[in-house]
């Protein structure tokens, strides 16, 4: 369980997100949408306890996040980052096993049960076939299906996934979609941010939409996906329709306001 307790963070003079609250309980996936610079990434990060807030807490089965360890930290927390241009000189086989350090002692060596967490890993993200390139020749998809191989491998109760799909196909997309919606139902807590709401209505028990460091709605798909919302996030004129085929809200938006 995720609780966000009043949140305030900031950099320097700017205040990037304030009076967030939000819970997240296990067997959730909860979806952080929001407009460029809205501070989902920041809201990610301080769950992941990568930002000290300066006011208010974040929480992790009742305990603050701050004060855990880094080691038991990242067993309870696997945290997936945006930004995945990083060349690192490591194939993607041992980057995913790299997931698997939180697990180990400070000197020991993979057993067999990491060797096969990484590969039950790569399996699952269909990333098998890379085992031995190097991330440095990965295509952008592929190297953020590998960093979600690595984050799986961590087998943490908590995920948090920034922008998983960006950089993904159709196919990808809804693959690793249906792969975070399997570890909700398994009863892991997810948090991922999106830009497409209609991916986020449609795999998302529950959405946060942010604007301006705070968040203007929060709960199921249909609270929070209104075009009066929609609007005061965006700048945009929107309409919301339910799909005939999936059953789930779909968003058009038709001009900016
Ligand atoms: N260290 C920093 N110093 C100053 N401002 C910062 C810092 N980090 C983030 N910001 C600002 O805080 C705001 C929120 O940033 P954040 O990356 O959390 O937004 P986001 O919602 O994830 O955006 P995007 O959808 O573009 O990825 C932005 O305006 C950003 O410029």
């Amino acid at each position: 369980m995720i609780v966000v307790d009043g949140l305030r963070v900031e950099a320097g003079k700017s205040v990037i997100l304030d009076g967030v609250d939000l819970t997240v309980p296990p067997g959730r996936m909860l979806a952080l949408v929001g407009p460029n610079g809205a501070g989902k990434t920041t809201l990610l990060r301080t769950i992941a306890g990568l930002h000290r807030p300066s006011r208010g807490r974040v929480l992790l089965e009742d305990r603050p996040v701050h004060s855990l360890r880094p080691q038991v930290l990242a067993r309870r927390i696997a945290y997936l980052p945006q930004d995945t241009a990083l060349s690192f000189p490591f194939t993607a086989y041992q980057v995913t096993l790299m997931g698997r350090h939180p697990h180990m002692g400070r000197f020991a060596l993979e057993g067999a049960a990491d060797h096969e967490a990484a590969e039950q890993a790569m399996a699952a993200t269909g990333t098998t076939r890379l085992a031995d390139r190097s991330m440095a020749t990965l295509s952008g998809g592929e190297r953020q299906l590998v960093l979600l191989a690595k984050a799986l491998a961590q087998d943490a109760p908590v995920l948090l996934a920034d922008e998983p799909v960006s950089a993904l196909d159709l196919r990808h997309q809804l693959a690793v979609l249906q792969l975070l919606r399997a570890c909700a139902d398994a009863g892991r807590t997810v948090l991922v941010v999106l830009h497409d709401l209609n991916l986020a209505a449609r795999y998302c028990t529950e959405l946060a939409l942010l604007a301006g460091g705070r968040v203007l709605a929060a709960g199921e798909p249909a609270h929070v996906l209104t075009p009066a919302h929609l609007h005061e996030a965006y700048g945009v004129r929107a309409v919301v329709r339910r799909d005939d085929v999936t059953d789930s809200l779909t968003v058009t938006a038709l001009e900016t306001t």
